[in-house]
């Protein structure tokens, strides 16, 4: 069975692909109790219809089966007979490639986003300068400053998904939601997965300089360590 005209070539390719990411972050243990979800886009980009694989809500990801992954149109609804239900997140993944044409979104709960989404929770955004890994983002600017948007967790996707449009930077492929995880997306899979990984580098170097600077010596009359 086919839609949209996308040969059945293109959706097993797309499907493999997704798979191979999808084992290589569950070696990395980025899918704890069945979180996270990932998606890669099918046929060309209209922002009137366009199409996506994504994971079957409430799978235990780290398992490779036949029923890992349905495809869905821009609202989100499968295209295919199937028993299988989307991802409960899937409308944030709808928006995500409504507003950038990406190719992939991937969705990971680590306990890095969680605890830097939730330091930075009431300021909105996570601020990071001086990482080389920005140059994932095509950043080349010497230390330049980045913010990482961070959105509420609400438990009404949409109401989350409607937030996605005013937080947007197109420089920072990447949204955190409070204590939750990260959306983080690229023209590829290849790209949505190096920005992925470049941005967990980032949380990680935050949580280990902040404690880094809290367990240091202790301060100097002058106010230095
Ligand atoms: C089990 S974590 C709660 C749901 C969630 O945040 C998630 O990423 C997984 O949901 P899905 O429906 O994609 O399995
Ligand atoms: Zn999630």
């Amino acid at each position: 069975m086919t839609f949209a005209g996308i040969s059945l070539e293109h959706k097993q390719q797309v499907l493999g692909e997704l798979s191979l990411i999808k084992q290589q972050f569950a070696a990395k243990n980025w899918f704890p109790g069945t979180s996270g979800n990932l998606s890669m886009r099918v046929g060309e980009f209209d922002p009137e219809a366009f199409y996506f694989a994504i994971t079957a809500s409430g799978k235990d990801k780290s398992l490779t089966t036949p029923e890992d992954f349905l495809f869905v149109d821009k609202s989100g609804r499968a295209v295919e007979t199937t028993s299988l239900k989307p991802s409960a997140e899937t409308q944030i993944h709808c928006e995500i490639y409504r507003l950038t044409g990406c190719g992939a979104v991937f969705h990971v709960h680590t306990i890095f986003n969680n605890l830097i989404s939730e330091w930075f929770g009431e300021a909105g955004a996570v601020p990071a300068q001086g990482i080389e890994l920005i140059k994932a983002f095509n950043i080349w600017e010497e230390n330049a400053p980045i913010s990482i948007p961070v959105l509420p967790n609400y438990a009404d996707i949409p109401r989350i998904a409607e937030l996605v449009e005013g937080v947007l930077n197109p420089a920072v492929p990447g949204i955190l939601l409070r204590n939750h995880g990260i959306y983080a997306w690229g023209k590829n899979a290849f790209e949505a997965k190096k920005h992925l990984e470049a941005f967990e580098f980032i949380f990680e170097y935050l949580y280990r300089s902040m404690l880094l600077q809290n367990s240091a010596a202790p301060l100097t009359l002058d106010g230095r360590r």
